[in-house]
């Protein structure tokens, strides 16, 4: 018997139906994939599902729903927590000066008894802090997360706080169903594969688990089933032992998509380096830069890779000095001035961050001012003179985002739409569109195709070639996915311990890749 069954769900955002009478059953126990490109719906559903506010304010929804035999209607995510729902959303909804303990027990405190309350009643019993470690501890134990469970989450890296949300969510005693909205998008490859290994012990203890990933080969190796949303409408819903990733990503899309390899070409080490970064320390809390060395080409695509917490992510955000960043950085020859963003993009800088919460949008902005606003400040970029008035070129900014809406397959209803209203890989295509309209000579790109499409995901990759190849744009990317750093970088460097471990060439050995991120020597496998 299904624990859940949600039948003919539909749902309409002031005017726009995003939800199309979509069915969707679960079994208890089992791990269900839930597939469709970005803005197919998928986010809508589980808002559904858990009772999200959202859903509620915008008019609620039509159909009907049963778990665990019973008829289901939740109002709040209270609601659905007491049926022993669960989810982690695709955003992380952490108190940044809490605790990683304050955080996972978070309403749900550990509490003893003290005289008064014993008199009076539970609201005067103390908070047990020491059980309420142990437990925290013992979540993330389970997660194999080595971390205090006693320090604030501010300033972790996204990684961490990702394998908080989960830490919370199994540390409650009657979760039956997880729902995971894009879990393992901020995950390295390494760390996604221990987390799968996680979802599979969960699904072993009887809690189903709704499972929305862009990672195709994911969704293959753990789930039971899948069901496939294609623009609000159910496309599929099959077992997943009789579909494979060509035919799930044909089902997502609705047409065959085609995969490039390396577009690697000769970089000339001889050259004066373009950007230059000697000795450089970066203190980004869990991704500390501890003296990297490295000449980037001009013209060169170079990926940073390695896995979380050993400080590539810190590389970019030092150069862009969003935190403490000491060294030396210098662009064709010249020093930049350290810890000052704003000089940075005045030195034709740009930093598409890979935490698109924090720095990214301005949601309650239409999509082309949020496209736009960043080269207005900086560039005067359209503006128009009238007289001695200066002001800006709707007519302009409009029909650029139209293009970038067209070039990034940015699913909306139009340039005049505002951002918050965007699913989540839409946004994001709002945050590369934003760094790719300054135009820099040279682009700081973050985990760019976090949360994004198998189809839009080539399309981002295949831009940023474009620029590097029509412009001669330098490009460092940083990604945690080394399939996506070899498929467009020129070199790779390997980061670990806060250093550069090694450079290796994209079409190197899985083995030399292998050694480097562990930290080893790889002259006996390399060349
Ligand atoms: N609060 C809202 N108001 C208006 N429209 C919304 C709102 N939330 C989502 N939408 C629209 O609903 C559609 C479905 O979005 P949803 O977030 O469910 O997609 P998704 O499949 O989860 O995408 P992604 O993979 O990018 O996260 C999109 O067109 C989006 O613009």
């Amino acid at each position: 018997m299904s624990l859940l069954q949600m039948e003919n769900i539909s749902k309409t955002y002031s005017g726009n139906q995003v939800l199309k009478s979509v069915t969707l059953n679960i079994k208890a126990g089992e791990i269900h994939g839930l597939l469709g490109e970005n803005g197919a719906g998928k986010s809508t559903l589980m808002n559904i599902l858990f009772g999200m506010p959202v859903i509620h304010s915008t008019g609620g929804f039509e159909g009907n729903m049963t778990f665990d035999g019973k008829p289901y209607l939740p109002k709040t995510p209270m609601d659905a927590m007491k049926m022993g729902i669960g989810m982690v959303h695709q955003e992380f909804m952490l108190i940044p000066g809490f605790t990683i303990t304050e955080n996972i027990k978070l309403n749900r405190e550990n509490t003893k008894d003290t005289f008064l309350s014993k008199i009076i009643g539970p609201k005067l019993e103390k908070l047990d802090l020491p059980k309420m470690k142990e437990e925290s501890k013992e979540a993330l134990n389970k997660l194999n997360m080595t971390v205090d469970e006693y320090l604030p989450v501010a300033g972790l890296p996204v990684g961490y706080m990702q394998f908080i949300e989960i830490a919370r969510e199994i540390d409650k005693t009657n979760l039956k169903l997880l729902i995971l909205d894009e879990p393992t998008a901020v995950l390295t490859e390494s760390e996604a594969a221990q987390f799968l290994e996680v979802i599979k012990n969960l699904s072993n203890m009887g809690i189903a688990i709704l499972f929305i990933t862009h990672r195709l080969d994911e969704i293959k190796q753990v789930t039971d089933s899948i069901t496939v949303l294609r623009d609000g409408s159910l496309v599929k819903s099959i077992e997943t032992k009789n579909v494979d990733i060509v035919e799930m990503a044909r089902l997502m899309v609705g047409r065959e998509i085609s995969f490039e390899t390396s577009n690697k070409k000769e970089i000339d080490l001889d050259e004066k380096p373009f950007l230059e970064l000697k000795d450089l320390y970066v203190n980004m809390p869990g991704e500390k830069v501890k003296g990297v060395n490295l000449k980037i080409q001009k013209g060169e695509i170079l990926g940073l890779g390695g896995l979380a917490g050993q400080g590539k992510i810190g590389i970019s955000n030092g150069i862009m000095g969003l935190y403490p960043t000491q060294g030396t950085i210098l662009k064709d020859g010249k020093e930049m001035p350290l810890n000052n963003p704003r000089e940075m993009l005045n030195n034709s800088i740009a930093f598409l961050s890979e935490d698109r919460k924090g720095v990214g949008l301005l949601l309650d902005e239409p999509i082309d001012f949020n496209i736009a606003y960043t080269s207005i400040e900086i560039q005067e970029k359209f503006i128009k003179n009238i007289g001695p008035l200066k002001i800006v070129n709707g007519k302009e900014i409009k029909s650029h985002a139209n293009k970038m809406i067209e070039d990034l397959d940015i699913r909306c209803t139009g340039s005049n739409q505002y951002t918050r209203f965007l699913s989540g890989g839409n946004q994001q295509k709002v945050c590369i569109a934003r760094a790719l309209t300054l135009n820099p000579e040279i682009l700081l790109v973050s985990e760019p195709t976090r949360g994004i499409d198998i189809g839009a995901k080539k399309l981002v990759l295949d831009t940023l070639v474009k620029l590097n190849k029509e412009l001669n744009m330098t490009i460092i990317i940083t990604s945690s996915e080394l399939a996506e750093l070899r498929q467009i970088s020129d070199r790779i460097a390997i980061i670990t311990e806060g250093k550069v471990q090694s450079i290796l060439p994209p079409d190197a050995s899985d083995e030399a890749f292998g050694l480097a991120m562990a930290g080893k020597d790889i002259s006996e496998v390399v060349d």
